[in-house]
């Protein structure tokens, strides 16, 4: 059987995770990486580890079946322009851009192509990351499963319905910004109160692990696990009561539709 050749239209954050679970899990041989970067410095680390650096993108269409497109949303029209003749019906164009629909990638590429569009996140980087992705016609079955299969080597994969892929950005594309900034919240005033900022840090950490776990294994819902944490007349109940007051609930909310509407903006 010919060996599958998979491409990345840039090599930033993103790429790198994604790659690294490729390699890791031995997807394909390392040479059968393909990436294109304006940048030396990202070509010059993805050649160090064996991988086929491009010129160009169409120079890497000419020789992938699979193309990434890893690029930030707003060079994408630029990128896709390029691209315009030359990717037929046998590529599958995987596009990790947030907003960007697969209706202007088939548009801007000029017919009926297959696209997979993927909404992963950093954490991807150490093999715990989270990706949404959705299979639209006329991608195969076969196709399709390769593609997830890549994410799922590097952390949970969940398939969902294309017209979500904005929906879903806060939930787990843009959410890592949160809870580390969640993270530096508590360490910075557990610092304040004279605790080493290493140890809050360690002990905040294990407990979002451990949170996690609660949620994904006990079968209990999330106010029943709030319960189970809040004793009667104790600390938790000040500290949930003033997050309400303060409408915590309204303001997460808000965050993440304008997190949402940020994706519509962008899109096209
Ligand atoms: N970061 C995240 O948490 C997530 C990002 N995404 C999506 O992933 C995509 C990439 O994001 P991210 O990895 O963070 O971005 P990065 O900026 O880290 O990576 C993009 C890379 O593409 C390079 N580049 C710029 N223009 C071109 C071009 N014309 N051709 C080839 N390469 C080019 C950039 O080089 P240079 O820096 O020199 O311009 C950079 O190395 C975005 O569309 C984003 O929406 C999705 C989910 C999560
Ligand atoms: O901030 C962004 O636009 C990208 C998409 C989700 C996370 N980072």
């Amino acid at each position: 059987m010919k060996q599958l050749h998979i491409g990345f239209i840039g090599g930033g954050n993103m790429a790198t995770a994604i790659i690294q679970g490729i390699v890791l899990k031995k997807i394909v041989p390392n040479e059968n990486i393909h990436v294109f970067d304006v940048s030396k410095e990202r070509c010059d680390y993805f050649k160090a580890q064996g991988l086929t650096i491009e010129g160009s993108a169409v120079e890497l269409a000419e020789n992938c079946d699979d193309i990434f497109l890893a690029v930030k949303p707003q060079i994408i029209e630029g990128v896709l322009q390029e691209l315009h003749g030359h990717v037929d019906e046998h590529h599958v164009v995987v596009s990790i851009a947030a907003g960007i629909s697969d209706t202007y990638i088939k548009k801007m590429l000029g017919f009926d192509c297959k696209v997979v569009l993927v909404m992963p996140n950093t954490p991807l980087l150490i093999g715990y990351g989270a990706s949404a992705l959705a299979k639209i016609d006329p991608v195969t079955d076969e196709e399709f499963t390769l593609i997830k299969n890549i994410f799922a080597s590097v952390g949970a994969a969940a398939v969902i319905d294309k017209e979500k892929m904005n929906e879903i950005i806060p939930v787990n594309g843009s959410s890592p910004a949160f809870i580390y900034l969640l993270g530096k919240i508590v360490s910075d005033y557990a610092e304040t109160l004279g605790i080493d900022r290493e140890t809050a840090n360690t002990l905040f950490c294990n407990t979002l692990i451990g949170s996690a776990h609660m949620m994904l294994e006990t079968g209990k819902s999330h106010d029943e696990l709030i319960r189970m944490v809040c004793s009667p007349g104790g600390t938790t109940l000040k500290l949930m009561d003033t997050l309400e007051k303060k409408d915590w609930k309204g303001t997460l909310e808000e965050a993440m539709r304008h997190c949402i509407d940020r994706a519509y903006e962008l899109g096209r």
